[in-house]
């Protein structure tokens, strides 16, 4: 059986008296990319960062990498941190840095490392996130919204994680450089073994790269299962999403395309 590396048991997130989760499970397996949806509003990105330590939860337990996060010392939480990359929407790049200085952020907390082999984990992050050799030296105003977004990659992939989170990594990028994006996000994580926490509303997305579907709706994790078990759920907005019309040309574009190993 896999192995769980984050196990989320009974959460609760609440801003003043909006409740946005209530008694949430969810377990996340070792090297799959899971794929989380749910309605605009459903809570997709606080549960991100509820997990990835970026939110206190009211309540509940989140355990990553074994670690119970609620009951660990900041040197534990750190120490995680390091096991750990994430992503933001807007990539989150700092705009006064260099891409490469961006992507060098996370390894100066790593102790012993000179400038140098900083610099060349640096590049070597930025060529695999698939950006240009002469990307590095560029600041993130100079470069287009999916440059950004391979950048902020790079920078999650800084520490070699084993566990990222991307926060709707197609969002805002045209078909053609979502598609891209999609191939790197499945490569990167079949040939690093990474396993990929990932918010989207790209179908897809969903079907190009991810193993396993969790749906947020009614402050839980509603299901999960694989895109053929979304099929037969009796829920409206699963029906609705995954068997409306962008649902089934979304099916329909990966059926009628060749098989690819
Ligand atoms: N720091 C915060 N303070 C107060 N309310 C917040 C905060 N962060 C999120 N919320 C609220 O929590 C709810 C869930 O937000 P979240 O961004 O997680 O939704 P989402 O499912 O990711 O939405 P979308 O698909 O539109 O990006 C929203 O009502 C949002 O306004």
């Amino acid at each position: 059986m896999a192995e769980t590396v984050i196990a989320v048991r009974g959460l609760r997130n609440q801003f003043g008296s909006l409740v946005v989760h209530d008694g949430l499970d969810l377990d996340v397996h070792r090297g799959e990319i899971l794929g989380v949806v749910g309605g605009s509003g459903t809570g997709k990105s606080v549960l991100l960062r509820s997990i990835a330590g970026l939110n206190r939860p009211a309540a509940g337990s989140v355990t990553m990498l074994g670690l119970d996060m609620g009951a660990a010392s900041e040197a534990e939480l750190a120490a995680l941190g390091q096991r750990i990359g994430v992503m933001f929407q807007d990539g989150a790049l700092f705009s006064s840095l260099t891409v490469r200085e961006n992507v060098e952020v996370p390894l100066r907390s790593v102790p012993g490392l000179d400038a140098q082999t900083r610099e060349a984990l640096a590049r070597l992050k930025i060529s695999l996130s698939g950006l240009p050799w002469n990307a590095g030296d560029k600041y993130p105003s100079e470069l287009s919204g999916g440059m950004r977004k391979r950048a902020g990659l790079a920078r999650a992939l800084a520490l070699d994680p084993e566990i990222v989170f991307l926060d709707e990594p197609t969002a805002g990028l045209d078909p053609i450089g979502a598609a891209a994006f999609d191939a790197l996000i499945r490569d990167l994580s079949r040939n690093l073994g990474l396993t990929v926490f990932l918010v989207t509303h790209d179908l897809d997305t969903l079907y190009a790269v991810c193993d396993r579907i969790a749906v947020i709706a009614e402050k839980k994790v509603l299901v999960t299962g694989t895109l053929d078990d979304m099929l037969d759920v009796d829920h409206p907005w699963v029906r609705d999403y995954f068997l409306g019309p962008r649902g089934r040309a979304a099916r329909d574009a990966v059926e009628s395309a060749p098989a690819n190993g």
